[in-house]
């Protein structure tokens, strides 16, 4: 399971919880302008804008799981398994394979509106990167600081709905998604009078009760739900690292401990790292699950018009500050 968020303070923030059960050697990677991205079915990318993001770097080649453009451009993939559906070459479209997606997309385009436009030309083929990353099923949650969009390419074709809330998780699809949030209809961060029935006599005995009913749980619609009422309701201030703080502590509320969702015997799914990236800065933050400190990749410190990844590993080192 993984839950991808927006957010905006004076900035706009955009990133993602990875869970899994294992890791794919993850770094940040910095794709700058002239890199040459090899594209399958269409011309190379020889020149494109800038991207930061997670990735696992194979044989040379990013493969990004989240990533910003240097125009402020956001882009996650998330499992969607069972209902994520690739296709065969399609004639008169642009066939784009799953792996291409977010350097396609962050590579030409600078806002959602290009990003629209574009999807409504591309087909997700289903060609692999190679035998050792096979496909994977994934759904794509896109944002710029005008709003957010969700993709999914299924048996009936892609699909590109608005995204108002700015939460995405894994499955079922979107629309349904969205639509279990009116089950939540009657939740309040708020103190209010309850509202059970005239006459019967309720007792507020904790804080909090507002938000009695709001699942706990993590399988991926309980913490769409949570995650919303969370972000929804979060209160921050406006400065960056504050910013930032908030911003992870949304994730955390969705944030799964290792132990709590086994995938096979004794093999837990949990969340390997938590990113976050300022969208008109292009610095990419993340926490790791060993390593709650939290480390920043400017992109703009790197040298953007080169043709050379530069490849940042993760930094899983938990240090303890002693004050005495
Ligand atoms: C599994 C990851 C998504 C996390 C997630 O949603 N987990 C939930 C699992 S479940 O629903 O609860 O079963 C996805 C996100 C990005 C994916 C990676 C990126 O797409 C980049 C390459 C793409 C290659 O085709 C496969 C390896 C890979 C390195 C991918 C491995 C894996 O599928 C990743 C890491």
């Amino acid at each position: 399971m993984c839950t991808a968020i927006t957010y905006h303070t004076a900035d706009h923030y955009f990133g993602r919880n990875l869970d899994l059960d294992f890791s794919y050697n993850e770094t940040v990677t910095v794709t700058p302008r002239n890199y040459v991205f090899p594209m399958r079915k269409v011309d190379d990318l020889s020149t494109h804008y800038a991207i930061i993001g997670m990735s696992t770097v194979a044989g040379n080649y990013p493969l990004y799981y989240d990533a910003v453009n240097e125009k402020g451009l956001a882009m996650a993939g998330l499992n969607f398994e069972g209902n994520a559906y690739y296709f065969d070459d399609q004639e008169g479209k642009k066939n784009i394979t799953s792996f291409e997606l977010i350097p396609y997309i962050l590579g030409t385009c600078q806002d959602l509106a290009e990003a629209k436009k574009e999807l409504s030309e591309i087909s997700i083929s289903n060609e692999a990167f190679s035998k050792d990353f096979p496909l994977s099923t994934l759904h794509w949650m896109i944002a710029d600081k005008t709003g957010a969009i969700v993709v999914e390419s299924m048996k009936d074709g892609l699909h590109v709905y608005d995204n108002p809330v700015g939460v995405m998780t894994n499955n079922p699809p979107f629309p349904i998604m969205k639509f279990a949030l009116n089950d939540y209809f009657a939740l309040s961060a708020h103190h209010k009078e309850h509202t059970f029935g005239p006459g019967v006599e309720l007792d507020e005995y904790s804080r909090g009760m507002g938000g009695l009913g709001l699942p706990g749980d993590l399988s991926s619609k309980s913490r769409f739900i949570r995650c919303v009422f969370t972000k929804f309701n979060s209160q921050g201030e406006s400065d960056e690292v504050s910013s930032v703080n908030q911003f992870l502590k949304i994730l955390y509320s969705v944030e799964q401990v290792k132990g709590l969702c086994e995938v096979t015997p004794g093999k837990y799914e949990y969340t390997i790292y938590s990113s976050c990236m300022n969208q008109e800065k292009g610095i990419y933050y993340y926490t790791t699950y060993e390593n709650s400190d939290i480390h920043a990749i400017d992109m703009h410190k790197t040298d953007l018009d080169s043709s050379e990844l530069s490849v940042y590993p993760l930094q899983r080192q938990l240090q303890i500050h002693l004050d005495n």
